[in-house]
């Protein structure tokens, strides 16, 4: 992990101002296409080069169990991860559908689901049968949250050095709002009723209840909130902690990771911790309806691209956002210039897309 984080260096902003000195060219008022733009000198600065690259995506999702689900936190039962596990191998879920639509070759990493599983495209790197229940024991040891995050980067850097350009980051696993929201709450500190949501969709008094267990975990566990391994074996999820070596094996290898909804933002703020360059490697897709997602959002100073009313998580969100990094690369290739004559004549590409 040390070699890792060592790794990542400050994007390169010069390559950025070079983009925005070429935007500025362009045929159109300067500053026209808006976020795009910003978007565009974003993609030139992660990768050193005013001509960045976003295609081809990969999707990643990191599927674990949390012993917290236990407490009736979560409107489903913790089978319904491994039954998900099954709909991403059979391409049936919502994250499916969007990533072939965007292109993204998809990988599903089980890194803690609370069942023996097997099946064509599992990327088997089980550590534990899912978290502890947080209430009543630690999550996991700093060992294994060590693991999950070295399992994390591995999964990353292997899918850039198969030729990914830009990753598409997702998770599922019942219960991981009740850690993603412990999480938020250590790293914040103050009050909680703010951050904590209604997840997969439980009832106002069982939003309360989770409240409750929040509270009375995190008085429990005491983690350091400067440190984030600590913080990952009290109360975090195995896939948060994928998640998050994902974000700094991806930044590592100066390529843009796509950030999906709350519990994917959790682990990057856990990222951002570890190392503060990761930071403008990230790009924030969505905002969640989950609400400490916006919370987590202003402590990172982020404003997401789009905002859909989205809470599905499996990275559905990125995937979603992904097809603007290809228009924001496309627009910095493809637009014509302003000539000393003017508006040059319009059908001066000779490239076209399929
Ligand atoms: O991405 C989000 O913002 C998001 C918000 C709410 C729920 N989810 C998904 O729902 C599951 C967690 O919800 P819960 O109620 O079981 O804690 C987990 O599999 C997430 O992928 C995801
Ligand atoms: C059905 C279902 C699909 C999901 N995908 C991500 N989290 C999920 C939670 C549930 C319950």
């Amino acid at each position: 992990m040390k070699h890792t984080i060592n790794a990542i260096k400050p994007v390169n902003k010069e390559a950025g101002k070079r983009a925005q000195a070429h935007l500025n060219r362009l045929t159109k008022p300067p500053g026209s296409l808006g976020r795009l733009e910003e978007l565009a000198v974003k993609l030139a600065e992660i990768a050193g080069n005013p001509l960045p690259e976003a295609a081809p995506p990969a999707s990643i999702v990191f599927a674990a169990d949390h012993g917290i689900a236990t407490e009736g936190v979560s409107a489903y039962p913790q089978k319904v991860t491994e039954q998900m596990v099954y709909n991403f191998l059979n391409g049936g879920a919502a994250i499916n559908v969007l990533a072939k639509q965007a292109g993204a070759c998809f990988k599903l990493v089980d890194v803690g689901v609370a069942a023996d599983l097997e099946g064509t495209g599992l990327i088997d790197k089980k550590i534990r049968y899912g978290t502890g229940n947080f209430l009543k024991e630690k999550a996991m040891t700093r060992a294994e949250a060590e693991q999950a995050i070295l399992i994390g980067i591995e999964m990353a850097v292997e899918a850039i050095s198969q030729g990914a350009r830009s990753l598409i980051l997702g998770e599922m696993g019942i219960g991981n709002t009740t850690s993603a929201s412990a999480i938020l709450a250590v790293l914040r500190g103050g009050h909680i009723e703010h951050i904590v949501g209604h997840g997969t969709g439980i009832s106002p008094e069982k939003r309360l209840l989770k409240e409750k267990v929040i509270r009375q975990a995190l008085a429990a566990r005491k983690p350091d909130c400067e440190n984030v391994v600590d913080i990952l074996s009290a109360v975090g999820g195995l896939e948060i902690a994928g998640m998050t070596g994902a974000v700094l094996g991806a930044a590592s290898k100066q390529t843009p990771i796509i950030i999906d909804g709350f519990i994917c933002t959790i682990s990057a703020l856990l990222a951002v911790k570890l190392s503060p360059s990761v930071k403008d490697y990230l790009i924030f897709s969505h905002l969640s309806q989950e609400p400490g997602h916006k919370v987590a959002l202003k402590m990172l100073g982020e404003a997401p691209l789009l905002d859909l009313n989205l809470r599905l998580g499996e990275g559905t969100g990125a995937a979603l956002a992904y097809p603007l990094l290809e228009s924001a690369v496309r627009i910095l290739k493809d637009m014509a210039v302003f000539t000393d004559e003017g508006v040059p004549a319009l059908q001066n590409s000779e490239k076209t897309y399929n």
